[in-house]
């Protein structure tokens, strides 16, 4: 703990007469010096604890508390931020855990022992019979730093300062010596005189450099000091310098670039000074705020924000965030959480500098500065009392889901005693029974169907910018290095660091793809109804339709020639997602099949992926994820094939890289659907059973943490409701990915609805990736299904069987996409050209229509192109 001093001195302050004044201390006496000397006593103590709470962090407070008797009132001053406190030397042991905070305080040099390490303060001096050689000699002995000495009231002080200054001891002098110096002259220039016979310039000129900072210790020059230029700068509080040609410079006086002076303190070997300023407008003569050039980092966002703050441009974004404080808090808690998501060091930064920006934004519309954040962190770092530093109300939940072990969710879950009451409109089950596992609930008819929808939002995503700030670096350099690159963050994300070729070629070894024969059924069954689903999706023979005697017009597909297939592999392996894209690439007949997925840390392949690379015939397996494995299909590399189309899921790097290489005309190629977390939204009514629609609800948030699940329910009554919740709770604890559970069920919801169609509209708007509906005549409600991925009829239809066997396909549109996209299907593997084929009678019933229309388009060749035919027939 800094408990160093700023000066060469310290300045006793008469408790309480100085504290009892209404504005405290006199500024003028100790504000510059930084450090103030108390006596402590019982009477005085919750005054002392006051100033200290105001201005601990301003002023380094030091105490002599041989007076105090309780243990408590030491401790309260230290924890209130006093720096050190001096205490009788039997009372030491009892502070030790205080550290160099608390040293003892003697009236004789002799009653100290050596082990005192702390430095010492020697009270009731008394100069008179003092034998200086003796007492250095002491000091020298007991090698005590550093020691400080506070006379007795006769003593004569320029004197005492002198004996000090060769023992090279602090003197401690009531502020008196300031005040009750009867010559005004000497007064005031008491105070440099204590600095100038401590400082040491090796000058011919004796001036002392002087370094010039800002509140935040940002350097802004380097200047002179003199005595006199000191004795000014205390005087009127300002800047004031000693120039080497010009002689005493008040700084400002002529450009108004005006310095308030905060501190001044000497440096260890007291042969420099530093002023502490608060600087209006610049420092430097140049153009430039300091002689160092201009402020940067926080204090550049600072001085941009106040500026903007006092007038900001039209349109500003800042402006806007000073004036809408819901915005902003908004923003703030965005940040945050895209904080706590961050991974990697580079994302971590990319985001704390994003929450710094919004935080720094609410501290200057509140008037607080940086230095006021900054003495808030010193104060806090002087508490000796700990608080036990866990999150609070809402966040409590939140923590327990990051960081909690599920045996300490289940010991909690036990602990907890208090039941889930009835829903309110909206309500969150985290306060009283923190550790349930439970979805908020939310009454349609109370709040609306438009605020349902605002509660069903999504969890937040990392912001589109920062995103792509992370996915486009990465995918340039694969463009630009090739297969270098694209092993190199293989290296990284997947720490498959041995692993040198990214390419594994057809024909795959069996040896990669020894299956137990259990797997290889239950593949083949899937395989096989995925098959049939997709081959029956194909067009026999083109459409063809005359639509007008003599005009044929037509359309048949082509395959795609070359595909690439993302297969998803961070969280959970999917060989499943293998068999979705596999099989319908296959059937349609694609040239060339390319998968790609993230290797395991030894650099192989899951072999169930392997054999259905095999089975649906692909040319390779790239082995990589993420952005860099979308950027090898987009461009191709020294081993990567290149695709015309790249489809399958994954988490925001894989879809944003998507977007990316699809927007790229030179990459030429283009993608599928936005396919992200996935979800599921469960329709449920007095005939669901629960442990059903609990089950369903889970197999969706177990994918991740930011996945979401929604039950609507119709018309349950409280044991209903509840009985769903605690087969939620009781099924998800004995899960194996039950944090990860926990985590998609905290963003999770139940909405309490009164009818079918109340249900439909609240599931239309929010489009679900998947739709489960377990309700009586689930199959009739289908007919009311606008917008979703794929629906789920009746309670024998888990969504688990879509995802594996049923023959749909799984890789769906998330996010509510559904509204506009449809999932994969046999049509994203083909492409439809169309025909027209027209006889002379055709080109006659036509003939007039076109010439017209070019004619109003003015495209006369595109009118003659008709008219020259026509006139062959005359
Ligand atoms: N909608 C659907 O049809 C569907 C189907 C299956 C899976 N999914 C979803 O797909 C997602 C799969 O995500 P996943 O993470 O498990 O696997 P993934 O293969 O999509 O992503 C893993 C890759 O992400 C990259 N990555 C990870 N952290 C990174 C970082 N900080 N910076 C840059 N790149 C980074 C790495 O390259 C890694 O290989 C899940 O959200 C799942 O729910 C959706
Ligand atoms: N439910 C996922 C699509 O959102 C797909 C999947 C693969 N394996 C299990 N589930
Ligand atoms: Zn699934």
């Amino acid at each position: 703990m800094e408990t160093t001093l700023p000066l060469p001195f310290l300045v006793s302050v008469d408790v309480p007469p100085g504290l009892a004044s209404s504005e405290g201390l006199n500024r003028e006496e100790v504000s510059c010096l930084g450090c103030v000397f108390f006596d402590a006593t019982q009477k005085n103590l919750e005054k002392l604890l006051s100033h200290l709470r105001q201005h601990s962090a301003e002023f380094h407070v030091f105490l002599d508390a041989t007076a105090l008797e309780s243990r408590d009132g030491v401790v309260s001053l230290l924890d209130h931020g006093a720096r050190k406190v001096f205490v009788q030397p039997e009372r030491l042991l009892d502070f030790a855990e205080f550290g160099r905070r608390v040293a003892p305080a003697v009236t004789k040099l002799n009653k100290v022992s050596a082990h005192i390490k702390h430095g010492l303060l020697l009270k009731d001096f008394d100069q008179r019979g003092c034998d200086v050689g003796a007492l250095m000699e002491s000091i020298k002995e007991e090698k005590l730093p550093p020691v400080y000495i506070k006379p007795i009231s006769e003593t004569v002080y320029d004197h005492f300062v002198d004996i000090c200054s060769q023992i090279r001891a602090i003197p401690v002098l009531p502020s008196t010596v300031l005040t009750t110096k009867k010559d005004e002259a000497e007064k005031k220039l008491f105070v440099p005189k204590l600095f100038s016979t401590s400082w040491t310039s090796e000058r011919e000129d004796k001036l002392l450099p002087t370094v010039v900072c800002d509140e935040r210790g940002v350097s802004l020059g380097l200047v002179y000091s003199s005595e006199e230029s000191v004795a000014e700068s205390l005087r009127t509080q300002t800047g004031v310098y000693q120039s080497r040609k010009r002689g005493l410079w008040y700084k400002g006086a002529t450009s108004g670039d005006t310095q308030e002076l905060v501190r001044i303190s000497m440096d260890c070997d007291n042969d420099a000074l530093k002023f502490v300023v608060k600087q209006t407008g610049r420092f430097c003569h140049l153009d430039q705020f300091g002689c160092f050039g201009d402020l940067k980092g926080l204090s550049k966002l600072e001085q941009t924000l106040t500026s903007r703050k006092q007038s900001a441009p039209e349109g500003s974004y800042t402006k806007r965030l000073f004036s809408d404080g819901k915005l902003l808090r908004a923003k703030i808690m965005e940040e945050a959480e895209e904080l706590c998501d961050a991974q990697t060091p580079e994302e971590v930064a990319f985001e704390a500098a994003d929450l710094i920006y919004f935080a720094l934004t609410k501290a200057v519309g509140a008037g607080v500065s940086l230095s006021d954040i900054e003495k808030n962190l010193d104060a806090k770092s002087l508490k000796v009392k700990r608080r036990p530093g866990n999150a609070k109300g809402q966040w409590a939940q939140k923590e327990s889901i990051a960081d909690g072990t599920v045996e300490e969710a289940k010991e909690a879950a036990k602990e907890s005693s208090l039941p889930l009451t009835s829903a309110p409109a909206t309500e969150k089950h985290t306060a009283p029974d923190t550790q349930r596992i439970s979805m908020r609930r939310v009454g349609a008819s109370q709040v609306g169907e438009a605020e349902v929808s605002k509660t069903l939002k999504r969890p937040s995503q990392k912001s589109a910018e920062t995103i792509m700030g992370i996915v486009t670096p990465i995918i340039n350099d694969v463009r630009q290095n090739g297969d270098k690159a694209l092993l190199s963050y293989t290296h990284k994300f997947e720490k498959a660091t041995s692993l040198t070729s990214p390419v594994l070629k057809a024909p795959f070894p069996q040896s990669l793809m020894n299956l137990p024969p259990e797997t290889i059924k239950a593949i083949d069954i899937s395989y096989e109804n995925i098959r049939k689903f997709h081959a029956a999706q194909k067009e026999d023979k083109p459409l063809q339709v005359e639509t007008m005697p003599g005009i044929v017009c037509s359309r048949f597909s082509r395959p795609i020639e070359r595909v690439g297939l993302y297969v998803p592999g961070g969280t959970a392996v999917l060989p499943s997602t293998a068999l979705m894209l596999g099989v319908p690439a296959k059937v349609a007949g694609c040239q060339k099949i390319v998968l790609a997925t993230p290797p395991r840390a030894d650099g192989s392949i899951t072999p169930e992926i392997v054999y259905v690379a095999h089975k649906v015939g692909a040319e390779s397996i790239v082995l990589a994820g993420g952005a860099q494995a979308v950027a090898a299909l987009a461009y191709g590399t020294e081993s990567v094939s290149k695709v015309d189309k790249i489809l399958g899921p994954g988490n925001q790097f894989v879809t944003a890289a998507k977007m990316h290489v699809s927007n790229d005309t030179n990459a030429g190629v283009s993608i599928d659907m936005p396919a992200g977390p996935s979800e599921v939204l469960v329709i449920a009514d007095k005939d669901a059973n629960p442990a059903f629609v609990a089950s369903d609800l889970l197999s969706q948030a177990e994918h991740g943490v930011d996945s979401q699940v929604v039950c609507i329910t119709i018309d349950l009554d409280e044991q209903q409701l509840k009985a769903i919740e605690d087969e939620l709770h009781n099924q998800a604890m004995a899960l194996p990915r039950v944090d990860i559970v926990k985590g998609a069920i905290d963003h999770s919801v139940t909405v309490l609805v009164k009818d079918v169609d109340e249900a439909m509209r609240i599931s239309n708007e929010y489009a679900p990736e998947h739709l489960i509906l377990q309700i009586k005549d689930a199959e009739r409600a289908v007919d009311k299904v606008m917008n979703a991925g794929s629906v789920f009829i009746g309670q024998w239809t888990p969504e688990s069987v879509g995802d594996y066997s049923a023959g749909v396909n799984h890789s769906l549109p998330t996010y509510g996409y559904a509204k506009q996209y449809s999932g994969v299907n046999l049509g994203s593997f083909v492409k439809h050209i169309t025909s027209s084929n027209l006889t002379a009678e055709g080109l006659r019933n036509v003939g007039e229509a076109v010439m017209q229309l070019a004619k109003v388009e003015e495209l006369e060749a595109h009118r003659r192109a008709v008219s020259i035919r026509l006139k062959t027939m005359e």
